[in-house]
Parts: structure tokens; C-alpha cells; sequence
């Protein structure tokens, strides 16, 4: 087993003990919160520096494609984002099989609207597909939401396929009437006319071909 003596969290994990999962409008059955997941050998936490060695990776090739990347050049993404000081990626742990299981990304947007203020952007939510369908998804969904109003957003938005609508609006999240449109241009697939040029064989990593995509929202303020 490769051994972790010094290990750096990519924010204060403290954060999470803080939130109050009576403030969703999600049900737990039974409930769960970031600090009691349920299970003794589940752990609700940051993403650490050493998750490289339990298949935190691994676990984002469920949501997408992820590339052969290395040991040096996650560490190398892991600092610039402890140092940015925006990006909470949190984890869920089975301690167990020393595994993430479980993982979703709030990132800060700073803004100058609105007194200067900061919205989330929630990204790359995935659980284990043999954990799936055991609250896990809202557990770490809900988890990155508290926190984006612990860390004073005015509203959280994501993006997600047309059949995930339902599962973030019993989240609280909702689609805004007339403003709910995802745009998108891809720079890693090369524009049509690139494509002639270069017969790009690229095609759509998240093989998300042909499904509609929307934005919803959790506005804190209202
Ligand atoms: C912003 C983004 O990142 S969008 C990308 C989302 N991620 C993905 O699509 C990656 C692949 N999918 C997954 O990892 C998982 O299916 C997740 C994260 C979407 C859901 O994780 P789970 O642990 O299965 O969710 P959980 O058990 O908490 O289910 C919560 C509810 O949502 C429903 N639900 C879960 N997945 C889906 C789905 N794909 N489509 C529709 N409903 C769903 C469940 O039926 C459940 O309903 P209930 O509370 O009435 O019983």
C-alpha cells in the first residue's frame, strides 16, 4: 500500500463540519449530512493531493474523458488551484478500499456585479457507478451547495444533460424561465473549417452527441 505521511487537503475540511443539511429542500432517507455520510467508512472531504493514488481519476472517467494524465502533472493542477484559493473540489471516500467514490467541483467565480460578489459553478459530479442510487449523488451535490452559501455565492448554477433536470431540481435548483440555455463552442474539436482542413478525428469525448443541455440555478438571495 503506498504510504501518505504528509498529506494536504485543497481547503479546510473544517468547512464542511459547518453546513446544515436542514437547510436543502433535499430528502434524505434516512438522513445524511457531509459530517455523518451514514457509514463509518464513508468519508465526506476535500480533494487531498494523494487522491491521485485512489482513483480519483479513475472515477472522473465515469463522468468523462480524462487522458493519461500523470502523477506530476496532477500535482502540478492540484497547487495552482489550493493557490487560486477558488476550487473546492470535495471527494467521497471509502475508507475501506482507501477509494473516491464520490466527487463534485464548486468553483468561485469573482465578480464585480453585485458589490463585488461571488457566485459557484458546480462541475464533474460523478459517483461510482456500483454506488450509485444510494443518496451519494445528492450527499456530495448538497454538500457543494451549503458550501457555496457558506462561502457568501448569491446563486450556484451548472449545466446538465435534459434527464439530470429532475434529479438537480429536487436539489432546490431551478431552471429560470427565459434564461436557462447552455452555449457552448468547443475549442477541442476544431471548427468545421479546421475539420476540413485537418479531417479532425476527434469526436465528442463526454459522448454527450445529440443531448440537449441546460442551465439551472440556486439563487441564495431569494
Ligand atoms: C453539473 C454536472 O456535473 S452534470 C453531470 C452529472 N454526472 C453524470 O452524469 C455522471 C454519471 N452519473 C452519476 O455519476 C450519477 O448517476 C449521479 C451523480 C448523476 C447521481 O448519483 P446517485 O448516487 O446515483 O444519485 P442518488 O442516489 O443520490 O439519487 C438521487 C435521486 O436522483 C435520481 N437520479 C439519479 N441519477 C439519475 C439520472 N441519471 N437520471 C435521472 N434521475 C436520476 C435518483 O432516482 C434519486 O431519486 P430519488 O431521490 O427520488 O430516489
Amino acid at each position: 500500500m503506498v504510504q501518505h505521511p504528509q498529506e494536504t487537503y485543497l481547503y479546510d475540511p473544517s468547512l464542511l463540519l459547518k453546513l446544515d443539511f436542514h437547510r436543502t429542500p433535499a430528502t434524505f432517507k434516512p438522513f445524511i449530512s457531509a459530517a455523518n455520510p451514514g457509514e463509518p467508512w464513508m468519508k465526506v472531504r476535500p480533494l487531498k493531493d494523494t487522491d491521485y493514488d485512489r482513483g480519483f481519476l479513475q472515477l472522473l472517467s465515469q463522468l468523462t474523458h480524462v487522458g493519461n494524465v500523470n502523477r506530476t502533472q496532477f500535482l502540478t493542477r492540484f497547487s495552482q488551484m489550493k493557490a487560486s484559493g477558488d476550487y473546492f473540489v470535495t471527494v467521497i471516500e471509502d475508507t475501506r478500499k482507501n477509494e473516491i467514490i464520490g466527487a463534485a467541483s464548486l468553483v468561485i467565480e469573482r465578480k464585480f456585479i453585485h458589490n463585488c460578489s461571488v457566485r459557484g459553478r458546480l462541475e464533474d459530479v460523478v459517483v461510482n457507478d456500483t454506488y450509485r442510487g444510494k443518496q451519494l449523488g445528492k450527499l456530495i451535490v448538497v454538500t457543494v451547495s451549503l458550501l457555496a452559501e457558506e462561502l457568501g455565492c448569491y446563486k450556484m448554477s451548472l449545466d446538465c444533460k435534459d434527464k439530470l433536470i429532475k434529479f438537480y431540481e429536487s436539489l432546490g435548483y431551478v431552471l429560470i424561465p427565459g434564461n436557462s440555455n447552455s452555449m457552448t463552442i468547443r475549442y477541442d474539436e476544431g471548427t468545421p473549417l479546421k475539420r476540413n482542413a485537418t479531417s479532425a478525428s476527434s469526436s465528442s469525448s463526454t459522448g454527450a452527441g445529440g443531448d440537449s443541455c441546460q442551465t439551472v440555478s440556486l439563487d441564495f438571495a431569494s
